[in-house]
């Protein structure tokens, strides 16, 4: 199947953390002290992602201010622009890149191709848009974007009467013949691989002929407040979402008001900074904390603490500090057994914190991730060992006893988060390479120099 690949041409999300790069790879910095630092950062992929599938279904003009500009959200404005929505690029206010201002279609249009990188967000939001254009649309990714499930998506869209041609797998390529229409009502499927099977249906539902009525159907439900986030954008612009009970979404049939909105700084983006607070001693400020939100990175707020952090709120700047150090010297950073379900996207970042903790710790209800841009709990456990860690996969989770760490190759698998990660355990470990940085553009193309900033 021929797809075009990703290719934006005023913008590469890449380039800036590639001129990091040598031959063999980045070589992480090591923390010469403890840090005193400010770290700002751009838009949360999440709400942009949401917040442009919403503006291109709305019911006029919308402005997303201070939006992300990085690869996943390129992905999916080109996968929006592809079935006949328009943008205007504005001068930014956010300090990160343009703001940006959506215009529907008249009417939505298939017949192309929608290349969904390793994006989750494109392709389980995206699909459902291109039932509602006129003409098929296929749908491709990456090589490891083919490894991450799909059938729920196909599935679910099939029992709402949209006609799907797929080779059986439940994954990518696939083709949506859309028909302008999709007549709605209530369907049930298995969400327990990825909240954004629910997210995704939940977003163009409003403009199903029936609306939508949708029973998860599975036993877990990992990454929730993704779906709190997925209700609040809809009814921000006018849509009446109810849950009658857990596990089950009701979206009524109607407009999507055109709004303008504020796109929040990434605060899962913020983990990897914050982390290193603890990992290299002092203490990391991140500004622009919004005092209410539905992004899961504002859980750091109170993980972090349960590994011995300081943390403290001052206006709109949170600022995490290291623990005490021990008698010996040591960090005192505290091993912690949580159930990381609802903030599955913090887990490697939280990792490297465990692998220097002064006692093991157990994380469970991750299972999901293994879905991930990689399977996260096999790479972990993997790069770590490498390293002399001793970590060991449970079914649903890790489980991580410190060990002393050498340096050596980290292996990115693609993964900005697993990037992230390496970058964290070379704060420490002197000679950690990593071996792609540049996969940091997927959500953060700024995170090397960001990171050199943080150490300077
Ligand atoms: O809807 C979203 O924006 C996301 C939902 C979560 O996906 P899963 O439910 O697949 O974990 C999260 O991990 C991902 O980074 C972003
Ligand atoms: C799981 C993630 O991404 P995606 O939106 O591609 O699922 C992530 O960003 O950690």
């Amino acid at each position: 199947m021929q797809i075009s690949r990703y290719s934006a041409p005023e913008f590469d999300p890449y380039g800036e953390a590639r001129q990091t790069e040598t031959d063999d790879g980045w070589r992480a910095p090591v923390a010469v002290g403890p840090l005193a630092s400010v770290v700002a950062l751009p838009g949360s992929k999440s709400l942009t992602n949401r917040e442009l599938v919403l503006a291109a279904l709305a019911d006029g003009h919308s402005t997303l201010q201070a939006p992300l500009w990085s690869r996943d959200s390129e992905l999916m404005l080109e996968g929006l622009r592809a079935l006949g929505t328009r943008f205007e690029r504005m001068p930014g206010t956010g300090g990160f890149g343009d703001d940006l201002r959506v215009i529907p279609a008249d009417e939505l249009v298939g017949s192309t191709t929608i290349d969904c990188g390793l994006a989750g967000t494109v392709m389980r939001f995206v699909p459902p848009v291109a039932a509602l254009a006129l003409g098929p649309t296929t749908f491709d990714g990456d090589e490891g974007a083919r490894r991450r499930p799909m059938g729920a998506s196909i599935q679910g869209l099939r029992a709402l009467g949209v006609d799907i041609d797929d080779d059986g797998r439940g994954a990518l390529p696939f083709t949506v013949h859309g028909t302008g229409r999709v007549e709605g009502g209530a369907i049930e499927l298995d969400a327990s691989a990825s909240s954004q099977f629910v997210s995704g249906l939940l977003l163009a539902a409003p403009r199903f002929e029936r609306g939508l009525d949708l029973r998860h159907t599975g036993e877990r439900l990992p990454s929730l407040p993704h779906i709190e986030m997925t209700i609040a954008a809809l009814r921000a612009r006018g849509v009446d979402v109810t849950t009658p009970e857990p596990g089950h979404w009701q979206v009524a049939p109607g407009a999507i008001r055109a709004i303008d909105v504020a796109i929040e700084p990434d605060l899962s983006s913020a983990a990897p900074f914050l982390v290193a607070a603890l990992v290299a001693g002092g203490h990391v400020t991140v500004t622009g904390w919004p005092e209410q939100t539905t992004q899961v990175g504002a859980q750091l707020a109170v993980l972090l603490p349960r590994f011995g952090a300081r943390v403290s709120i001052d206006d709109d700047r949170l600022t995490v500090r290291a623990p005490e150090p021990t008698p010996d010297g040591g960090r005192g950073i505290r091993g912690a057994d949580l159930d990381l379900s609802e903030a599955g996207e913090l887990v490697p970042n939280v990792v490297a914190l465990a692998a220097f903790a002064d006692g093991p710790s157990t994380f469970t209800g991750i299972g999901h991730i293994r879905h991930h841009e990689t399977d996260r709990l096999a790479a972990l456990a993997a790069e770590l060992n490498g390293l002399g860690g001793h970590v060991t996969e449970l079914d649903d989770g890790l489980r991580i006893e410190p060990a002393p760490l050498h340096g050596g190759p980290w292996h990115a698998y693609a993964d900005h988060r697993m990037a992230t990660t390496g970058a964290i355990v070379g704060l420490a470990v002197p000679g950690v390479v990593v071996d792609d940085i540049a996969s940091t553009g997927k959500t953060l193309p700024q995170f090397p120099k960001l990171w050199e900033q943080m150490l300077a």
